[in-house]
């Protein structure tokens, strides 16, 4: 009786998830975003034979691969010091595997699968041939000297030059990885392989980088706000934002809002977060960026820089009242509590920068609400997008200017957002993750379906 349930091909989605969690024990992060999936993808396919015959869901819920590895780096003060990385390859069906690395305590196995599971539906939704990966450490770069984390980049990638390559996979920055790491990453690839090759994105315009690259997540995740909001009839100019995080992602997600005439209100780290009632202009973004990217502090010196601005100690910016919301720092960050507080409080669109930063019940109550939701796979996807032409314009040893690549950013998330619309419209209502997830899964499926069973 159970195995039958196992091979058959018309398992209902309870015993599919049955399946993921047995598979899988002990890895929530992994499980929550393949039934967040799951869950869309199963009524797509009810009356669609081929899907079940050739298991597609259940394939792409299987990771192709992951390497697991020793990183052994010395502190500077000679301690030698062990740490474990991993890259998942998690489909390469429409392109390389692609997706970033993340350094940061939390990382394990769980984090990783998650993140290649969403990236791969995330890839396909940019229309570029991009497969899904992820990798990264439980290395917390925090409070490490340059020299540290420049010995740690080495010895990570004397282990992951092995399974990388600009045909193969090809990682980029995420969660304390930035240009910084990517430098020292990029450095040591080309020193093991002798070769000058794309095999990272994310890299300094000097050495390959692409133009707007830094910048294309946050303003990507704008781009996408404002597509909503259009497509309601509504605009950015006047609404009020609450952010969380104060890292790549949301610091250029608050200069984009407050470029489009937007007012952000807050911003955050895992210490807190401040409030400035006034809020950020372009000179308070500035002060933000040397904070975070030169001088590696905290968001709480915000307040001592502006004093009309409040620092909120171990608090998260749900509560403050506000028309959007932009969740750009981690997964799981706003619980179906915060969801019904940004809702009473009038939040009338969420467009997500980080990845998976809303639980399922939160998800829930936004969608039972019919507000704007934006998921990540959706709305975050400027990022890898802008990687995508990266690997174009190192192919074809070609440099694009900023111009042509804030318009190419601009125009992918409006492809993505009628994607988003095609698959997830039904009775005046966007359900932006049913589109997402649907027109995700179905061009990574029909290339599957064309491989058989491979
Ligand atoms: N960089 C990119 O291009 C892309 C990033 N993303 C996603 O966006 C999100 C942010 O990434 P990015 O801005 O690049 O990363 P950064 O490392 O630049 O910044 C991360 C920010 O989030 C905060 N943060 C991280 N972990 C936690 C936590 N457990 N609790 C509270 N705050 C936390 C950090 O605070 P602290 O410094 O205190 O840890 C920091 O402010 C991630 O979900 C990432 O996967 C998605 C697409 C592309
Ligand atoms: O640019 C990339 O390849 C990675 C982006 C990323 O990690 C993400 O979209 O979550």
């Amino acid at each position: 009786m159970q195995l039958a349930s196992v091979y058959d091909r018309h398992v209902d989605l309870d015993t599919f998830m049955e399946g993921v969690k047995k598979r899988n024990p002990g890895q929530k992060e992994f499980v929550q975003a393949v039934q967040e999936v799951a869950q869309d993808v199963y009524s797509f396919i009810e009356d669609k034979e081929e899907y079940h015959e050739a298991q597609i869901l259940r394939r792409i819920a299987e990771p192709d691969r992951i390497e697991s590895f020793r990183v052994c780096w010395e502190d500077d003060d000679q301690n030698v010091r062990v740490e474990r990385g991993w890259r998942v390859q998690n489909n390469n069906a429409i392109g390389p595997y692609k997706g970033g690395i993340r350094f940061h305590s939390s990382v394990n196995e769980s984090v990783l699968k998650f993140l290649a599971f969403e990236q791969t539906f995330k890839n396909s939704l940019t229309g570029l041939p991009l497969g899904g990966g992820k990798g990264g450490s439980n290395f917390n770069p925090k409070g490490k000297s340059d020299h540290e984390v420049m010995r740690f980049c080495q010895s990570f990638m004397t282990e992951l030059h092995r399974h990388i390559g600009p045909d193969v996979d090809v990682p980029a920055g995420d969660i304390g990885v930035g240009s910084r790491e990517i430098g020292y990453m990029f450095g040591q690839y080309k020193r093991i392989t002798n070769r000058w090759e794309g095999v990272l994105t994310g890299k300094a315009t000097e050495y390959g980088g692409s133009q707007m690259r830094p910048e294309a997540t946050g303003y990507g995740a704008v781009y996408f706000l404002r597509n909503m909001l259009s497509h309601a009839d509504q605009e950015i100019e006047g609404k009020t934002a609450v952010i969380s995080g104060a890292g790549n992602v949301a610091i250029h997600a608050a200069e984009k809002l407050v470029q489009l005439g937007g007012k952000v209100l807050t911003l955050s780290d895992s210490g807190g977060f401040i409030y400035d009632p006034d809020g950020l202009d372009q000179e308070k973004i500035d002060w933000v960026k040397r904070l975070k990217n030169e001088r590696r502090g905290r968001i709480s010196e915000y307040a001592d820089e502006y004093p009309e601005a409040t620092y909120h100690e171990d608090e998260q910016p749900w509560s403050v009242e506000c028309d959007v919301a932009l969740p750009c720092a981690t997964q799981n960050e706003l619980d179906e509590g915060a969801a019904k507080l940004l809702l009473k409080n009038g939040c009338i669109a969420v467009s997500e920068g980080a990845n998976m930063p809303t639980t399922l019940e939160g998800v829930k109550a936004f969608q039972d609400a019919k507000i704007m939701y934006g998921p990540g796979k959706a709305a975050n996807a400027g990022g890898v997008a802008v990687s995508g032409l990266e690997m174009s314009q190192n192919s074809e040893r070609v440099s694009w200017n900023h111009e042509r690549l804030g318009e190419e950013l601009a125009e992918l998330m409006d492809g993505i957002h009628d994607k988003c619309v095609e698959f997830g419209e039904a009775d005046g209502y966007v359900d932006y993750v049913r589109g997402a997830n649907i027109a995700g899964f179905k061009k990574v499926a029909d290339a599957m379906l064309a491989f058989g069973v491979v």
